[in-house]
């Protein structure tokens, strides 16, 4: 089965691009030329489309075992090849918790049979995701753990997150944080902010954030671990991190895109499509985690894709569960907010949702479009217009407040070890 591409663009450098056709077959890339006049069984026209390494993903909830009604990790990896990404890291806010062998074994087994994309798995740090017991982390690295996560919860005790540093660190895994302390949230739904105040909602205080973060680096630091931020989404955030990057602890971040495009101004109304969590934080410091991004502070962009159903998100800031989704809109939505403003290049683009996070979490996925790479791929529309629509998503999840957003890019086709997984509709 060979497939050859025809008239695709790929990137050079900054936003120079080349036109070329591109044979694949037995899985990768066979040949790459300006012309290519292989007899193929599929021949796809790009028609000038962007054609990149398939893009990465660090942090999506695909809800299998325990919330399938939510997604599926069939919905979520179609989704995931929807939005143009051929690797997803997944957490581990499932029921049951893989937090033993057996639960990790499952939920892996399941990734792998049911996954359009490639799907790796985070192992918990501790069982349950609140308790302070750390994992047998050397046993679901064993078992194929990409990383460790408590994502969802934050890890509230010191010595739990040290322990797990400590283990992480000898692994050579990841330990990924979600940066919640509980004792300062005190039931906030938004940012505590003058737009929670007007709302006369509870807020969540930026510290939640920072001072458990400030306390991870000084971990960090003492264990040598590669310690990675997830959603991070304050200015004393990326202050710290670029603090601490320069004092030469092992630090990566990732932003999701909503952080980067939305603040707490733009919650007009008790709209639960804007409650995430972390919630969404002022102008300043949206302005802030975008310059880290430019300035390397920040690594990565990560989506936190995070399907509800539609019931669990009525009732308002207060009564509805924190979280949006984010697979099928990510790519679209930084090409057109920050690559065709000039904010930012495709080349950044494309390093921030795909190479940093490969080289980050020492990935098996390509980074560059040649000879011989594995023919996970993605091609994008840069030149026609696209309205976001809820009936068009893949996820079950329709949970965004991006629903009417203009938007160029949009996937053509998506492929995963030279097989078809996502084409669009004509
Ligand atoms: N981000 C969210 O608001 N929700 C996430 C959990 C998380 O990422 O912390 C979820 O699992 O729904
Ligand atoms: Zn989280
Ligand atoms: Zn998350």
């Amino acid at each position: 089965m060979a497939v050859l591409i025809k008239n695709a663009r790929i990137l050079i450098r900054d936003n120079q691009t080349q036109l070329v056709d591109v044979l694949i077959e037995g899985g990768r890339v066979v040949a790459l030329a300006e012309t290519l006049q292989e007899t193929a069984d599929t021949v796809i026209n790009a028609d000038g489309a962007l054609l990149t390494p398939g893009l990465v993903d660090v942090h999506v909830h695909f809800r299998e075992p325990g919330f399938a009604y939510k997604e599926t990790i069939l919905t979520g990896s179609q989704a995931a090849a929807r939005g143009g990404f051929t690797t997803v890291l997944a957490m581990p806010n499932l029921n049951p918790v893989p937090a033993t062998v057996e639960a990790f074994k499952f939920v892996q087994a399941k990734n792998l049979e049911d996954g359009q994309v490639h799907i790796e798995q985070y192992g918990a740090i501790s069982a349950e995701l609140t308790s302070v017991e750390v994992s047998d982390l050397t046993a679901l690295a064993e078992a194929g753990a990409i990383a460790f996560s408590n994502d969802g919860k934050g890890v509230q005790k010191a010595s739990t997150m040290l322990l797990a540093m400590q283990t992480a660190a000898k692994l050579g895994k990841p330990l990924v944080a979600h940066l919640e302390d509980e004792s300062l949230v005190k039931g906030g739904v938004m940012n505590a902010g003058t737009q929670a105040q007007k709302l006369g909602l509870p807020g969540i205080e930026p510290l939640a954030e920072s001072a458990q973060l400030a306390r991870d680096l000084m971990l960090a630091y003492a264990t040598g671990v590669h310690y990675h931020v997830a959603h991070l989404s304050t200015k004393e955030s990326v202050a710290l991190v670029r603090l601490a990057k320069a004092q030469g602890v092992n630090v990566t971040a990732e932003v999701s895109p909503h952080h980067l495009l939305l603040d707490e101004s733009m919650i007009t109304a008790d709209n639960a499509l804007f409650k995430m969590n972390p919630p969404l934080r002022t102008a300043t410091d949206r302005a802030a985690v975008l310059a880290g991004l430019l300035d390397g502070t920040i690594d990565m962009i990560a989506t936190d894709h995070a399907p509800h159903s539609e019931s669990e998100k009525q009732g308002g800031f207060v009564g509805a569960a924190f979280g949006i989704t984010g697979i099928e809109t990510s790519f679209q939505l930084m090409y057109t907010k920050f690559v065709k403003t000039g904010i930012a290049t495709l080349e950044q683009l494309l390093n921030w949702m795909n190479r940093n996070a490969i080289d980050s979490f020492n990935l098996n996925a390509p980074s560059q479009i040649m000879v011989g790479m594995i023919a996970d791929l993605a091609l994008f529309d840069l030149e026609h217009a696209h309205e976001i629509k809820a009936d068009e998503f893949l996820s079950k999840g329709k949970n965004t407040p991006f629903i009417g957003s203009e938007v160029y890019g949009m996937t053509k086709a998506t492929f995963v070890n030279g097989q078809l997984v996502y084409q669009a509709k004509k």
